[in-house]
């Protein structure tokens, strides 16, 4: 367990807001009521990855904007910029089965990682619990702890084979599954399950999340992805989305992804759907709705401006404490 101790009194620790399989993060608050998410690592490479990852994407909108690192002994972590819910958690209210909901969440993702891409960074764990949504409805995407740079000055890196999968089997590419170093194309391949999931709920290989042994689970996840189609995928859904999916995974490994053509693809669907609710159907078929519909500017979701919040109040001092439960010193 950790004790965090916050230097001063003038903090509030407000709640434990995550749980991951690598640490906890919490809400804390400071004097001015700027409040912040803290992030405890064990892990000591995948925390400072995280935060030298963060510092890089400093500015991208939809990534929460890192304050400090805190180092003590064999206790790492970092603050951050706030997000918000889980969108699938059922007190974010988001219902993903409204297309024109789903829509506008798949071009803003996509806008999310091509700024990310463009930075030079691939996210390479991407799954709905990474999507965080502001009480505004501000888009946030955490967890850079797995994220790398795919390019050595301006040279995409090479293709290697890894023996090792990282990320999580629902979401994972198939190239994930192969052992490649992931690419761009393996941030839009797991979006493009990631939509299906949050359309339909489930995906095929769901269950192999049963298989103790995580090689069997791998492997057999593996075999199910092969041999289901992006059409039988995405069945009951409108095109776009098996055409996203068919896109990203043509994509070869260090290809750059054309944003501006998948951007624009669920832009009009949202648009599409979003005239058409105001006409109350939300048919899942698009094929019946003329072009002329497109064109309102209403979203769902935004599109997070990163604010500068000059936070040097943020001196956390983070130490293990196996014995005690959580505390935090005020
Ligand atoms: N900046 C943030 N603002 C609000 N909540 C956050 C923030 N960062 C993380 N969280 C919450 O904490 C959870 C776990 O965070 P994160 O995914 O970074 O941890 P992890 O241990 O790496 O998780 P995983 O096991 O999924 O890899 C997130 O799903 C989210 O609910």
């Amino acid at each position: 367990m950790f004790r965090i101790e916050i230097c001063g009194g003038d903090y509030k620790f407000l709640k434990i807001i995550g749980k991951g399989g690598f640490g906890k993060v919490y809400e804390v608050e400071d004097v001015l009521g700027i409040r912040a998410a803290v992030k405890v690592v064990k892990d000591e490479k995948l925390a400072r990855n995280e935060y030298k990852i963060l510092q890089i994407l400093e500015g991208v909108k939809g990534v929460p904007r890192v304050f400090r690192f805190y180092d003590k002994e064999t206790s790492f972590a970092l603050s951050m910029e706030l997000g918000g819910l889980c969108i699938i958690d059922p007190e974010s209210g988001i219902d993903f089965k409204n297309i024109y909901v789903l829509a506008d969440f798949a071009w803003k993702s996509i806008e999310i990682l091509k700024n990310i891409h463009r930075r030079g960074i691939v996210h390479n764990d991407i799954k709905p619990h990474q999507f965080l949504i502001s009480e505004n409805r501000k888009i946030f995407l955490v967890d850079f702890g797995f994220s790398r740079r795919f390019k050595n000055g301006k040279f995409h890196k090479e293709l290697k084979v890894l023996d090792k999968k990282q990320g999580n089997f629902l979401f994972a590419s198939k190239n994930c599954h192969k052992g490649y170093s992931l690419s761009r194309r393996d941030d839009l391949i797991s979006l493009g399950y990631m939509l299906i999931y949050l359309y339909k709920g489930a995906l095929p290989w769901e269950s192999c999340g049963n298989i103790n042994n995580p090689a069997d689970k791998w492997d057999k996840a593996y075999g199910i992805k092969k041999m289901k189609s992006v059409a039988s995928l995405c069945k009951g859904m409108p095109s776009e989305f098996s055409k996203f999916l068919e896109y990203s995974i043509s994509l070869e490994y260090s290809k750059k992804p054309d944003y501006r053509y998948l951007i624009s693809i669920f832009k009009d669907l949202s648009a599409l759907f979003s005239s058409k609710s105001n006409t109350n159907s939300t048919n899942a078929s698009s094929s019946s709705f003329s072009t002329k519909d497109i064109g309102l500017t209403q979203t769902y979701f935004q599109l997070a401006e990163t604010e500068v919040i000059d936070a040097p109040e943020f001196k956390l001092r983070v130490q293990v404490d196996i014995e005690n439960p959580v505390s935090i010193m005020l």
